[in-house]
C-alpha cells in the first residue's frame, strides 16, 4: 500500500529534500508518495496574498482561511473521510511522540499543513476536523518560524516506521522511546578501532559475553535515562514507569 503524503506551504521547496536518501529511495520503491504544494497557488490576486492582520488586534499577521479552504477542496476533496490524516504542526500543539508516529506509519494519507507567521485561521482546523482525522502536534518547547521543519521532522519519524521502508526492521525494535526498550533511553555504542585517541572500547563489550554484555547495556540505559531524562523514570526506584 502506497503512503501519500501532501504537504501544504508557502514555502513548498522545504520538501525537495524528501527525494534524496531513504526517504527517495522509498518513493521510488512505490512506499510513498510525495506532493509538495505551493499555497499561493489558491490565491487571486495580483500579490498572491496569503496573510492578514488579526481580529481583536495584536502583534504579527494571521494566515487567511480562503487558500487554505481551496486547496483542501483540489488536494484532498470535499467529502469527509477519516482515513485521511491532516497534521497542523503548532508551538500549542500535543508533544509529537513515537508513539503518534507508529500510529501514523499505518495511514494510507497524510497531509501536512505548514503555517507561517503567528498561525492559522483557527476556522481552517476546526473546518478540517469536520472532514478529516486532524492532529495538532509541537515539536517541542521552543519557537520555530513556520511548520516545515516539523514536517520533515514527523515525515521522517513515521514512514522510517512504514512496514518495508528500513533495511534491517530489527534495529527499529532496540531504539529509544520504542515499546521494547521499556522506555530508557539507547545505551553508548562503540565500534572499530578497539582504541582511538587514547580512548578505548569498554572491555566488556570485547569479551564476547553475552549475559554480561546486555547487562552492561541495561546498566548504561537506566543510567543515562536517571541522569537526562528522569521525566522517564519512577523516583522510586529510579527505574522507568
Ligand atoms: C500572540 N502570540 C502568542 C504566541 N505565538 C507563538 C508563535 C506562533 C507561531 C510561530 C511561528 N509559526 C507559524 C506556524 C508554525 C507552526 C509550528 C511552529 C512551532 N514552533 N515550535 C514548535 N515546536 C512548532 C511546531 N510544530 C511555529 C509556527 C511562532 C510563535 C505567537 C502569537
Amino acid at each position: 500500500m502506497t503512503m501519500r503524503l501532501d504537504y501544504l506551504s508557502i514555502f513548498p521547496a522545504y520538501f525537495d529534500v524528501l527525494d534524496i536518501s531513504l526517504l527517495g529511495k522509498a518513493a521510488v520503491n512505490g512506499l510513498v508518495e510525495v506532493h509538495a504544494h505551493d499555497l499561493r497557488d489558491w490565491t487571486h490576486d495580483r500579490h498572491r496574498t496569503v496573510d492578514d492582520t488579526p481580529c481583536g488586534g495584536g502583534a504579527g499577521m494571521v494566515m487567511k482561511p480562503d487558500p487554505w479552504g481551496e486547496a483542501f477542496d483540489e488536494i484532498i476533496g470535499t467529502e469527509p473521510d477519516s482515513s485521511v490524516h491532516v497534521i497542523f504542526p503548532s508551538p500549542s500543539g500535543a508533544p509529537f511522540t513515537q508513539s503518534a508516529a507508529q500510529e501514523l506509519s499505518s495511514a494510507v494519507r497524510i497531509v501536512f499543513c505548514c503555517g507561517r507567521y503567528e498561525g492559522i485561521d483557527h476556522r481552517v482546523i476546526d473546518y478540517a476536523r469536520s472532514m478529516w482525522t486532524v492532529h495538532e502536534v509541537s515539536l517541542g518547547d521552543y519557537v520555530l518560524n513556520g511548520g516545515e521543519v516539523a514536517a520533515l521532522a514527523i515525515t521522517e519519524a513515521v514512514v522510517r516506521l512504514v512496514p518495508g521502508f528500513m533495511g534491517n526492521p530489527e534495529s527499529l525494535a532496540e531504539e529509544s522511546f520504542s515499546a521494547g526498550q521499556d522506555g530508557l533511553l539507547e545505551y553508548p555504542l562503540f565500534t572499530r578501532p578497539v582504541s582511538w585517541r587514547g580512548l578505548d572500547v569498554p572491555e566488556v563489550l570485547m569479551s564476547g559475553h553475552h549475559g554480561r554484555i546486555a547487562k552492561w547495556r541495561r546498566d548504561e540505559s537506566v543510567r543515562l535515562t536517571c541522569e537526562r531524562r528522569p521525566d522517564l523514570t519512577d523516583s522510586d526506584f529510579g527505574v522507568p514507569h
